[in-house]
């Protein structure tokens, strides 16, 4: 009975609610946004007018309303005529005085945010600027008292002045003062974090007052980046939007434009077939600034929120001057393939040409009763006859129903990362994790979602361009992801490759607590490390099973939107990305202890946002094991030396056929793409972290959870000789706060998991909390701080 009217109410509301399409309706929208635009331009000149001519129009305002509207005789010298003149005198003199200026500007935001542009938060600014208004007009009413008597003006309007009366009478005009100060004081510390940070920084204490200059030098310039467009708009986009597209594999919808290529009169046979070219897809660029949704909350770009981006001048074009695929090399090529074919009887009926940026695909269809397997046999034969290296038979192509034969171009084209990170389909990435990587065979944007591979082998021969790949998608992360939602954990025994990101420390590193260093290179601390990521792994599952959260997703939705309570551990969860570059280095030294920190955190570790990139350039199997191979799904191929190699990579041949050069074979799941990677040269990766090291970071980089060597005493083996340092202090905090909770320890001193842990035992052993109850805070054993002193003293 009850769900009956609860149902029907809900089928009336959906029923009765017409206007909510009509509002939704673009061309109505557009004209509600241009019509709220030009109110305001007309308000605008009303407004000014009225400082102008007020005066001379009173006496007109104080005609009866009959005679103001009806009797065009009645003139009034404010440019926006009678109704400019009244609405101003209503708005401004009966209303907020000079601060009805600020109206003006929201209802200006408002037109422009009803056409779809947010030149700012708007919920925030609205609200911001309704109660600056407030204060303006308070002010003003208090300090132009006497001259409102004399002049047309009321620069606090009626209610400023009635407000500043009654609040006079309440607490004085020295108490008004000081209100009026404290007011502005706090509104501008809530809206400005800048105005917060600097006066926190007067505060401060002095050694740390030449850090705190700089970092306002810093901040000054930043004060130019309107209202966090740039930066923080792109942030909020990745983080608001719901949907992630998956951007593996190539589009097929799109119809190919096809090109009939007229031969000429040569060979009569091979001339009976005609070659359809695909003609190169030009991907639309943009080079668009980050733009995106308002977003509300809890901000966590708000501590770096002047972050630039880096832009794309850095990067170079490398394009230039290159080749394009000459018919002559079409047709020649074509004329091969048949020709070989029919020598080994083999009638194909039609065959179609897809330019790539390294490789042509040539696609044919061969004739009814043709054995696949045939064909696939004369793979070497008909890279012979064509006289190039690198020919790879596809037979057939998934989906398609045809067989490719790739061949190499004459002049291969270098696919630039400037072009791929200004494409479309780039820019306008949802992807959590978005990387675009370079140019598949139809000159499309090869892109992927790092969360959704969710980690990736790379391997290759070297000198093949495995490193260049590994910038390249390093960089792709960087041009898309805020500092504080992405952390990289490099790797690098070899010392070489990754030492060019230490600069990007404070902004994007992550570390062990302690470490000199932001680029592991020593072994034994990549071990330290690995382990370390595991315990924040382990955290990570903790804080996502308090808060009801299957995924990092959905917890730092929930973060954000102030549903979890830092107070009781949650914070916001950055994605670590785990950069190994000489993979084989370390197993080769360290072997298990390597190999099995790495084998679970790629078992586990997508969930709570922790990815992991490692690559090798000895695809062997003793390096590339079977539990390595077995957690990482995704594997990129560069060039290697032989069969074996790529079937090692793989499980496949095909990366011993590639041309070199960044050309790669990329498998996730069943799917296999040839792809061009983009060429970002070096010079043009450290222009990008400089781009970014220069601007004011975070005090230091992100820190890992400590770990130790599982050589922790127990809690019941505690030598109360050897105390923590913070001990003391930990030991009077939880007294004060009667709550004996290792994360709270952990949280109000910064430290890791493990050192809180081993603190807590110490105050079990000292008697100051009780024995551990699971996840639940021990028991304060200790009621007063009295007894504390008394105890501690006693160790002393
Ligand atoms: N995508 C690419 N486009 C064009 N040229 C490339 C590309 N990638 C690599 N190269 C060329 O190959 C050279 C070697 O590349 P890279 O240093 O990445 O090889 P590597 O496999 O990392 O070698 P090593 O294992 O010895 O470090 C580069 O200097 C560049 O000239």
């Amino acid at each position: 009975m009850a769900f009956k009217p609860k149902r029907t109410g809900k089928a009336k509301q959906k029923t009765k609610n017409p206007r909510k399409p009509f509002f939704r309706n673009e061309k109505f929208r557009f004209i509600l946004g241009i019509f709220v635009l030009l109110v305001s331009a007309y308000l605008l000149i009303a407004f000014i007018s009225f400082l102008f001519y007020g005066a001379a129009d009173q006496s007109r305002l104080d005609l009866p309303w009959k005679d103001l509207v009806l009797n065009s005789d009645v003139k009034v010298e404010n440019k926006a005529g009678k109704t400019g003149a009244y609405l101003s005198e209503m708005i401004i003199n009966q209303g907020f005085g000079l601060a009805s200026f600020v109206f003006i500007f929201l209802f200006a935001v408002t037109g422009f945010k009803i056409l779809g542009h947010n030149l700012v938060k708007y919920r925030r600014a609205l609200i911001f600027n309704l109660v600056l208004i407030l204060w303006i007009s308070v002010t003003l009413g208090f300090f132009f008292q006497k001259t409102s008597a004399t002049s047309f003006i009321y620069p606090g309007g009626h209610y400023g002045m009635v407000l500043s009366n009654w609040f006079s009478s309440l607490v004085g005009k020295t108490g008004l003062v000081f209100l009026l100060l404290i007011s502005i004081l706090a509104i501008l510390v809530i809206r400005f974090e800048k105005v917060y940070e600097f006066l926190k920084g007067l505060f401060r204490r002095k050694p740390r007052k030449k850090a705190e200059q700089e970092s306002l030098v810093v901040n000054e310039e930043e004060e130019e980046i309107e209202n966090e467009t740039v930066a923080e708009d792109t942030f909020s986009k990745v983080i608001d939007d719901d949907v992630v597209k998956a951007v593996f594999e190539p589009d097929l919808e799109e119809e190919p434009v096809e090109v009939k290529i007229p031969e000429k009169e040569e060979d009569s046979e091979t001339d009976e077939l005609e070659l359809t070219v695909q003609e190169k897809k030009e991907e639309e660029e943009i080079d668009k600034e980050h733009s995106g949704e308002e977003m509300e909350d809890y901000d966590p770009t708000l501590e770096l929120s002047g972050f630039k981006f880096p832009t794309l001048e850095l990067l170079e074009d490398h394009s230039y001057g290159n080749a394009e695929v000459s018919n002559e090399e079409l047709i020649a090529n074509k004329n091969r393939i048949v020709e070989t074919l029919r020598h080994y009887k083999i009638e194909i009926t039609k065959i179609r040409a897809t330019i790539g940026p390294t490789i042509t695909l040539y696609e044919i269809v061969p004739a009814p009763g043709i054995r696949i397997a045939k064909i696939k046999n004369l793979e070497d034969d008909i890279a012979l006859s064509l006289a190039a290296l690198g020919i790879r038979i596809i037979a057939p192509i998934p989906g398609r129903g045809t067989i490719g034969i790739e061949v190499p171009n004459q002049n291969p084209e270098t696919v630039s990362m400037r072009s791929i990170l200004s494409s479309r389909k780039f820019q306008e990435s949802t992807a959590d994790l978005p990387v675009a990587l370079g140019k598949t065979i139809s000159n499309e944007t090869f892109m992927f979602d790092l969360v959704k591979m969710p980690h990736i082998l790379v391997a290759g021969a070297t000198g093949q361009g495995k490193s260049v790949g590994i910038n390249v998608i390093i960089s792709s992360l960087l041009y898309k992801k805020h500092p504080s939602q992405l952390k990289f954990v490099f790797v690098d025994p070899k010392k070489v490759e990754l030492n060019l990101y230490s600069v990007l420390e404070k902004h994007y590193l992550a570390k062990l607590p302690n470490e000199e260093e932001p680029v592991i290179t020593d072994i034994q601390k990549v071990k330290y490390t690995l382990n370390s990521i595991n315990v924040e792994m382990d955290q990570r599952y903790d804080l996502l099973k308090k808060a009801h959260a299957r995924n990092i997703k959905e917890y730092n939705k929930k973060f954000i939107s102030r549903r979890l309570n830092p107070e009781k551990g949650h914070r916001f969860l950055p994605y670590i990305v785990v950069v190994i570059d000489e993979f084989a280095d370390l197993i080769m030294t360290a072997g298990k202890e390597i190999e099995l920190p790495i084998a679970r955190i790629a078992q586990l570790a997508r969930a709570v946002g922790i990815h992991m990139i490692i690559a090798t350039q000895r695809p062997s199997t003793n390096i590339i094991t079977g539990v390595i191979k077995a957690n990482f799904p995704a594997r990129i191929a560069f060039k290697v030396a032989s069969m074996i190699d790529s079937r090692t990579i793989l499980d496949t041949p095909g990366a011993n056929q590639l041309i070199g050069k960044g050309d790669m074979l990329i498998a996730s799941g069943s799917s296999m793409t040839r792809v061009q990677c983009a060429f970002i040269d070096t010079p043009e990766v450290e222009k990008i972290c400089s781009f970014i090291s220069e601007q004011r970071g975070f005090p230091s980089a992100f820190l890992l959870p400590e770990y130790e060597d599982g050589e922790d005493a127990g809690p019941g083996e505690v030598d109360l000789n050897n105390r923590d340092e913070l001990f003391e202090d930990a030991a009077r905090i939880v007294v004060l706060n009667q709550m004996g909770s290792t994360s709270m320890i952990q949280r109000k001193f910064s430290i890791g998991y493990n050192r809180a842990g081993r603190i807590m035992d110490q105050l079990e052993a000292a008697g100051v909390v009780g024995p551990s109850e699971g996840s639940k805070a021990r028991q304060v054993l200790m009621q007063d701080e009295y007894t504390l002193e008394q105890l501690l003293n006693s160790f002393n």
